[in-house]
């Protein structure tokens, strides 16, 4: 369990997020544009600016660092080099490699070629396989399908699920899309203008939200599948 008591961020005396919440398995953090998904992801990976300002306080059975998070940005596309061999992106013994191919389902002639020569579901396992061969602990995702089509969301959400059931990882997937995390978190935590607004069980906040934003929320991406028929 993951227990971030205390996650304030704020910008001179702008106070940008003030936020609690636990991942015991898999949380999603989810919230519209601006909401503060992305500073809360930099700060638990140690990266946001000087001019910020932070203060945490979380409890955790490992230390939070690069050698126990993975990260998985929105863009697969530009995390990795273009003139590198996908071999040379990957830096752990040629047994990990082979073990992590295998556990997403890559084959394995596709470390000899560069990231041109693959397609964007491939890149997007590529870049998770980067984040597994370390001993990862917790992975954050940041709008991992977001820039891919609707086949390579579902092998994503799918791949996702697989790693769940085999690795004891702990997840933070953070998105403004319900629909692809209803089958991978536990949890869910809705943020609004960088507070919570409502979190439970997601499948108790999906069937039954309390707050109108929440419902809004649901009720649009909804619609927007209907939409899509
Ligand atoms: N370096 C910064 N200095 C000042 N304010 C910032 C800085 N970075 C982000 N903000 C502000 O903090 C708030 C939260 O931003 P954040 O990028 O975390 O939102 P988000 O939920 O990730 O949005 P999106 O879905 O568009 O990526 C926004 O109002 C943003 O303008």
């Amino acid at each position: 369990m993951i227990n971030i008591k205390k996650l304030k961020i704020s910008a001179n005396d702008k106070e940008l997020v003030d936020i609690s919440f636990k991942i015991s398995t898999s949380t999603a953090l989810i919230g519209e544009s601006g909401s503060g998904k992305s500073l809360t992801l930099k700060a638990l990976l140690n990266l946001l600016p000087n001019s910020l300002k932070y203060q945490n306080e979380i409890d955790c059975s490992f230390e939070l660092n690069y050698n126990t998070i993975g990260f998985i940005p929105q863009n697969p596309f530009t995390s990795l080099s273009q003139m590198t061999k996908i071999k040379n992106q990957i830096f752990c013994s040629d047994e990990k490699k082979e073990e992590v191919f295998k556990l997403l389902n890559l084959s394995l002639d596709i470390l000899n070629k560069y990231p041109s020569q693959i397609s964007g579901g491939q890149i997007q396992r590529v870049v998770i396989a980067i984040a597994l061969s370390r001993d990862i602990k917790l992975l954050l995702l940041d709008e991992p399908t977001t820039a891919l089509d609707l086949e390579n969301k579902t092998n994503i959400i799918n791949i996702i699920q697989d790693l769940q059931k085999q690795l004891d990882l702990k997840i933070l997937f953070v998105t403004h899309d319900i629909d692809s995390i209803k089958d991978i978190c536990n949890d869910i935590v809705i943020l609004k203008k960088g507070k919570i607004i409502e979190f439970g069980k997601t499948i108790e906040v999906l069937e039954n939200p309390t707050n109108d934003y929440t419902k809004e929320l649901i009720n649009s991406t909804f619609k927007n599948k209907e939409f899509r028929k």
